[in-house]
Parts: structure tokens; C-alpha cells; sequence
């Protein structure tokens, strides 16, 4: 198959990152025979500095016209003090925007032989799968009115969250149909108590629940559910939520997973091409040291394939090609807490070298056992 890759690596490891999931997918497609043509384009940060915006107009018609966008990640310290209109993120959220994608997939899902990686209990980990299906174009994001005013004590500032029920309606949909696929739990997760918007989000959610009678569906209150992710994770199947919660349950969700450096995500529109990136950000902290896990973007792309290219096998083989090197014993720092050198702590270009290797091997062992 012939597809077009729009490449946006963004700020900070954004571009370590995105290197090598390119390289990855381009093992891929001399492996399956398929051409892959990947166009860079500029966003965030480096947007700003370079053209004088975050999101410029080339890279939006680059995106639109692509089979998938691979993202990196945007941001930094050098540009949290800007108007909104020069900041970073400013950037990414026009580009959800732009392309519709209003369903955010955030598989969390532990590696077996990584369950020592996070904090939590082994018991509590261990075999963990969950997916949290965050709303991603509405909510406190875009809610208008926006903005300050001097007021009589002092700055009186003002967001607002703010859904249509259509809005609310195709996350939930989502929801319900990705719950029927898998083992049909849905726990929306909402503010209930106190939240207009919660409030109907819960009617639509439970008149809907009449069209999928094989789906339990729960809902949650967002400050315990936050509890329960870490307490007990493997009472959940498919999570949906709105936007700002979603962000915030699927960072505190990396925790069981040992590492933000392992998590993934898709963001889908009705149609059109979804975006590919890590759930993480651009990591100032660590970012030019070549220490970053690759395997999020890596993993992100494999998520490309699966949903924007329909290639299952070789979304497989990727997933299958990071579950080996990790079983070898491979690690980036973020997973053991220590530094490049000891055991088998090693590097982004050594860990995303292991992947493709890995990769070439179970194509190959699927080859054998097929033929
Ligand atoms: N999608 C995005 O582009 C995105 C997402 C989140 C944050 N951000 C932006 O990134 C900037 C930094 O934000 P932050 O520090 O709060 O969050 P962050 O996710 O960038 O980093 C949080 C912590 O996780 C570590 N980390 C993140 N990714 C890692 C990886 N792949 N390997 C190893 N360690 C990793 C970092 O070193 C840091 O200690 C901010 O400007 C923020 O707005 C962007
Ligand atoms: C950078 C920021 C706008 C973004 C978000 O809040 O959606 C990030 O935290 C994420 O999770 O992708
Ligand atoms: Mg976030």
C-alpha cells in the first residue's frame, strides 16, 4: 500500500522520539512491501520561533491531506510566558481542532515482565488492561467565553466547559462500541455532584445504554476514580471521559505502567486522519541527552497503522517486536531509575535499534509459521 506519513516532531524529545518511530515504520514497510512517503512539518515551539506561530497554515494543509500524523510532542519552558497565541500548545490543540479528531485512545496496558517498573504493588499491575476514551475537541479546552478582565479585586479570569449533546453523544457511542469489542465494561467517568455538564453527560450516557444491552455501563465520579486507577486498576475495561479529566486520569494511569515513556495514544475523527503521539510531553528535563523512551512513539505508531492505514499484522508485529526486547531485558532509565550502563540500561537510538531488530525477527518467525 502506498501512504502518506505527515511528520510532526514538535519541541523537546519531540524530535528523538519521532526519529525513531519513522525509522520503525519505514522497517515495516520494506518488510510488508508497502511504500510509505513521510512529509515534516513544523509545529509548537520551534513553529513559533521559525514561522511565528504554532500551528502554521502549511502544516494544517499537510495534515488534512496525509493518511496519518505522527506527532512527537510541543512545549517547553522558553514559551510558557506567551499570549496564547504564541504558545505551544496553542499549536497542538488547533490541530485536533482542525482535523476533528474528538476521540482520544489511551490504551493502559502492562508488560508483564515490567510490572516491577511501577511503584504500585506487583498484585495490583500485573495484567492490567484498560483503555481510557478521552474526549479531545471540547470541554474546558474550547469552551468560550475565555480570558480576563481587571475586575474590582483585581484579575477576574473566566474558562468554561461547555458540550453539545452531539458532542457528548459520539464520544460515548465510541465508548459503547469499543466496550462491546472487549469485555464490556464502560465506566464513564464524570463530576456529577456538582457539574451541569456531568449531569447530562450521565442522561445521554444512560439513554444510550438502552442500544447496547450487552454493555455494563457504571459511572464514576472523577476524584474517586482517580483513587481507584492506583488502588485497584483492574476493576476497569473501557473508560470515557471528557477532555481535562481524561489528561489527567491517563498521566496518573502511566504510574501503573512503570513509565509516561511507554504510553501511546490515537486521536479519531468521524473520518480523515487521526493522530498518532505520545501521551507524553516534550520532557525539557531530559530532552538533547538521548535518554528518551522511544517506545510511546513507537508504540503510537503501531496505533497508526492499526486505525489509520488498517494494517493489523504489522501493528501487531510492532507491539509484538517492543514486548521482546523487553523481555531481553532492555531498558531506557525511566524504567529503572538508573543511569545508561548499568545491567541493561541503554539508550533512544539503542532501545529503537533493539525495536526494529526485534521487529525483522517475529515478521520472520510469522513468515515461517505461516508457511
Ligand atoms: N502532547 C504534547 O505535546 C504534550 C503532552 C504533555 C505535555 N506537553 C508539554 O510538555 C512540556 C513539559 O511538560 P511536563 O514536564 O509537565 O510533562 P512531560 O510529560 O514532558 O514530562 C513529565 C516527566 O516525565 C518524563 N518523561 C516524559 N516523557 C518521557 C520519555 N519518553 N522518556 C522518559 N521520560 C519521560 C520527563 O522527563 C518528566 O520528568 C510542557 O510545555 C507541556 O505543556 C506536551
Ligand atoms: C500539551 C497539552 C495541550 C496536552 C493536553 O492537555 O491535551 C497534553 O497534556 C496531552 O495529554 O496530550
Ligand atoms: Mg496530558
Amino acid at each position: 500500500m502506498h501512504a502518506k506519513i505527515a511528520v510532526l516532531p514538535g519541541d523537546g524529545i519531540g524530535p528523538e522520539v519521532t526519529t525513531e518511530a519513522v525509522a520503525l515504520l519505514d522497517v515495516v514497510a520494506h518488510l510488508y512491501n508497502h511504500q510509505f512517503e513521510f512529509e515534516t512539518a513544523p509545529i509548537g515551539g520551534n513553529a513559533i520561533d521559525s514561522t511565528g506561530t504554532p500551528l502554521p497554515e502549511m502544516t494544517l494543509t499537510l495534515a488534512k491531506q496525509s493518511d496519518g500524523v505522527l506527532l512527537g510532542a510541543v512545549g517547553g519552558p522558553r514559551w510558557d510566558k506567551e499570549p496564547a497565541h504564541r504558545r505551544p500548545e496553542t499549536g497542538l490543540l488547533a490541530l485536533r481542532k482542525g482535523l476533528d479528531v474528538f476521540a482520544n485512545l489511551r490504551p493502559i496496558q502492562v508488560f508483564s515482565n515490567l510490572v516491577d517498573a511501577s511503584p504500585l504493588k506487583r498484585e495490583i499491575v500485573d495484567g492490567v488492561d484498560m483503555l481510557i476514551v478521552r474526549e479531545l475537541t471540547g470541554g474546558l479546552y474550547f469552551g468560550r467565553p475565555r480570558g480576563r478582565t481587571e475586575g474590582p479585586d483585581g484579575i477576574d479570569v473566566v474558562d468554561t466547559l461547555q458540550y453539545s449533546e452531539r458532542e457528548i453523544r459520539r464520544i460515548l457511542k465510541l465508548g459503547f462500541e469499543i466496550a462491546e469489542k472487549r469485555r464490556r465494561s464502560l465506566t464513564s467517568v464524570d463530576k456529577a455532584n456538582v457539574l451541569e455538564s456531568s449531569r447530562v453527560w450521565r442522561e445521554v450516557a444512560e439513554a444510550m445504554a438502552q442500544d447496547y444491552p450487552k454493555v455494563k455501563l457504571s459511572h464514576q465520579l472523577v476524584d474517586s476514580a482517580a483513587m481507584q486507577i492506583v488502588r485497584d486498576p483492574k476493576r476497569f475495561d473501557v473508560v470515557v471521559t471528557e477532555n481535562l479529566f481524561g489528561d489527567i486520569l491517563s498521566d496518573e494511569a502511566a504510574v501503573i505502567t512503570g513509565s509516561i515513556g511507554l504510553l501511546p495514544s490515537a486521536s479519531l475523527g468521524a473520518d480523515g486522519p487521526g493522530i498518532y503521539e505520545p501521551i507524553h510531553g516534550s520532557a525539557p528535563d531530559i530532552a538533547g541527552q538521548g535518554v528518551a523512551n522511544p517506545l510511546a512513539t513507537m508504540l503510537s505508531a503501531a496505533m497508526l497503522l492499526r486505525h489509520s492505514l488498517g494494517l493489523e499484522q504489522e501493528a501487531q508485529v510492532v507491539e509484538d517486536g517492543v514486548r521482546r526486547v523487553l523481555e531481553e531485558g532492555a531498558r531506557t532509565p525511566d524504567l529503572t531509575g538508573s543511569s545508561i550502563g548499568k545491567a541493561d540500561v541503554i539508550g533512544t537510538e539503542e532501545m529503537a535499534k533493539r525495536v526494529r531488530e526485534a521487529v525483522k525477527k517475529v515478521a520472520e518467525d510469522k513468515a515461517k509459521n505461516a508457511g
